[in-house]
């Protein structure tokens, strides 16, 4: 890759940013790129540019949104359209009828919906949803499951919970953290167990986990769910912010056939601008002020910029070749990865992967604490030292997006297999 210009630039931007910023950041996971964050001037493709003029090749994009790539001139087109019209009306606009339309044609469970500004805001929606039309307060969580960052959900959170070593955050009251129960993932005895005792609201679940690396959900497990969530009157919500047009147009509820109550939704349906979503059943959704009594509000909820970047990316994937390109690129890097023996595990769903050096299988997210992250640090640190982005955590997902062409996919096998042969 081009490189031109001096380090200087990032430093200066570093020192800048830890005097502003607790930990120089305003996202924790950024700060675990070592041994400091690059600074990125703009973004096409599958490409990241740098302030000192790196030419980055991307496996990032956004911690998941960017399916396309960046900036794809179709939705890049839709967006300036919008803001031609005007970007924040305070009122509802038509934008917001036509996203939830092809959201409920696609995902068949969400049959009304209600538009928030991320993932975070989804999820404790939903939770607070789900209380309110079961007049349950318990819910149930997964190790390693992370449902973004607010006080029902950092309970053995992963991603940069994970991360940083405070899977439960400081700062939230003990009768909090009394309403959240825990299982480990794919063990339905322990939900059981739980449902059986207890009054359960909901149980909440990435139905294939991203915030650990990459751990899909057995069949059986989600199967199982299900059935034990009908049995005891609790409901069942996937959180589908990551999976959500990613695996496909329908989910992983789609892939694996199995249908929640409700799906919290974000990243992709925003086309990279920001966005979160609860989708249900009417008679739940139905709660939400101003008919029912839980109430939700937001000065940016269903933003005509988010909805038109939504809807412009959602219509491209429909077309089908995005996931096509993105899927085989995934597939093609796993192939390779596959036949070196240093990468002992890899999970894969789609256009999502991640490896784990020196365990042979990744069930749950005790094994992937059990993974040895050091070296998949270093693998990382390399490829970063020769211009690939994987994510700087074993805990995240390496993505692909339809950017990701045949050249693209090569070059980065090249540098894996050179890099390979440097680590012991
Ligand atoms: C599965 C899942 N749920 C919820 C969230 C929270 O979303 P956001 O970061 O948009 O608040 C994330 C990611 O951050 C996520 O991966
Ligand atoms: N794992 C997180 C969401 O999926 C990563 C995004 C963030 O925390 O900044």
């Amino acid at each position: 890759m081009v490189k031109r210009g001096d380090a200087v630039l990032n430093k200066d931007l570093w020192r800048e940013a830890l005097n502003l910023f607790a930990g120089g950041v305003n996202s924790p996971v950024r700060a675990a790129v070592k041994p400091q964050p690059f600074y990125t001037d703009h973004a096409y493709g599958p490409f990241l540019f740098t302030e000192n003029n790196k030419k980055i090749v991307d496996y990032v994009l956004g911690y998941g949104p960017l399916i396309l790539g960046h900036s794809p001139q179709q939705v890049k087109e839709k967006v300036i359209d919008q803001i031609n019209k005007g970007w924040l009306y305070g009122t509802p606009s038509k934008v917001e009828i036509k996203l939830a339309e092809k959201i409920s044609q696609h995902i068949r469970t969400v049959e009304k919906i209600r538009f928030v500004n991320s993932g975070t805001e989804a999820t404790m929606n939903a939770i607070r949803l789900a209380r309110g039309y079961t007049k349950r307060e318990k819910i149930i969580k997964f190790d390693g499951n992370y449902h973004g960052a607010h006080d029902y959900a950092l309970v053995d959170a992963g991603s940069a919970a994970t991360e940083f070593g405070v899977p439960i955050s400081d700062g939230i009251p003990k009768d909090v953290l009394k309403t959240v129960l825990l299982c480990n993932y794919n063990d339905l005895d322990c939900v059981e167990n739980f449902l059986k005792k207890e009054d359960i609201a909901a149980v909440i679940l990435e139905p294939i986990m991203g915030n650990m690396g990459v751990i899909p959900a057995d069949q059986d497990f989600l199967e199982g769910l299900r059935e034990l969530t009908k049995t005891y009157n609790s409901l069942l919500i996937f959180d589908e912010v990551i999976t959500g047009f990613r695996v496909g147009l329908e989910g992983a509820q789609g892939l694996y056939e199995v249908y929640p109550d409700l799906t919290t939704l974000g990243k992709i349906i925003g086309g990279g601008f920001p966005i979160g979503a609860i989708g249900g059943k009417k008679e739940i959704i139905d709660n939400f002020t101003p008919n029912g009594r839980v109430f939700n509000a937001g000065t940016f909820n269903a933003n005509p910029v988010s909805m038109a970047a939504g809807l412009a990316t959602i219509e491209e994937l429909e077309k089908g070749k995005p996931y096509d390109i993105a899927n085989a690129a995934a597939r093609e890097i796993v192939e390779e990865l596959d036949k070196i023996p240093i990468f002992h595990t890899i999970n894969s769903v789609k256009s999502m992967f991640q490896i784990f050096f020196g365990i042979e299988e990744v069930h749950n997210a005790k094994d992937a604490r059990n993974a040895n992250k050091e070296k998949y640090i270093e693998f990382q640190r390399k490829l970063l030292d020769n211009d690939i982005f994987f994510p700087p955590s074993q805990y995240e997902t390496i993505f692909t997006s339809a950017a990701h062409t045949d050249e693209i996919v090569s070059l980065t096998i090249e540098r894996i297999k050179k890099i390979a042969s440097e680590i012991k």
